[in-house]
């Protein structure tokens, strides 16, 4: 079993501010920013505070907490209307790409309402092979079959990270020990 590194909330913020300015140095001038829920609220939030651009919500499902396991598909538990996305050049946030699943079927489903662009931000990228959309993170990003116009990880991490949050902590105190120790993770450029 992989050591847990449990992640620190000014970590966070300082990974959403970093990325804020590098999102705003490269010319993508967002609309919106579309958290996906429940992992994307939080840092959505923090982006907001330097992009100060509105945040539409959506709720997706890929583990399943009551079987222990991803579920067969993603399920949408809540998505935007049409008018908040049609010609809008769209943020998706969420806290971590892992297989890549849940962003991929949250940017093709976009894509139905037709937005100006879109572009993906999360807090932390597994820098493993994906399932979905696997040249989002680099030089190629424009050849996939689901475009994206720009992808922008705060933290590349090692693929078997085992990632705690903090606001999944039950003992944010004992979380707060706890994230002073744990495996190295690999800062993104
Ligand atoms: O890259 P992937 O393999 O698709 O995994 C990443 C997704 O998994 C988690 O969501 P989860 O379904 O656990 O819902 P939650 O955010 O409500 O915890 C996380 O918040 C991402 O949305």
């Amino acid at each position: 079993m992989n050591d847990k590194v449990y992640i620190d909330y000014n970590d966070i913020h300082r990974t959403c501010a970093d990325t804020a300015m590098r999102i705003k140095s490269s010319g993508f001038v967002p609309d919106l920013l579309l958290a996906i829920g429940g992992g994307g609220y939080i840092p959505a939030r923090i982006l907001r505070t330097f992009l100060k651009i509105p945040i539409k919500t959506v709720s997706l499902e890929l583990y399943n907490d009551k079987i222990n396991r991803p579920n067969d598909n993603v399920v949408i538990r809540q998505w935007v209307k049409e008018e908040d996305i049609k010609g809008k050049k769209i943020l998706v946030v969420d806290e971590v790409d892992d297989t890549r699943t849940t962003l991929h079927f949250c940017v093709e489903e976009l894509q139905k309402f037709q937005p100006a662009s879109v572009a993906v931000f999360v807090i932390h990228n597994k820098t493993k092979e994906k399932k979905r959309a696997q040249h989002w993170d680099n030089d190629e990003v424009k050849k996939d079959s689901v475009h994206i116009d720009h992808y922008w990880s705060g933290v590349n991490v090692v693929p078997d990270a085992w990632l705690v949050y903090p606001w999944d902590a039950v003992d944010i105190d004992q979380h707060c020990k706890n994230s002073s120790t744990g495996i190295q993770l690999m800062k993104c450029m």
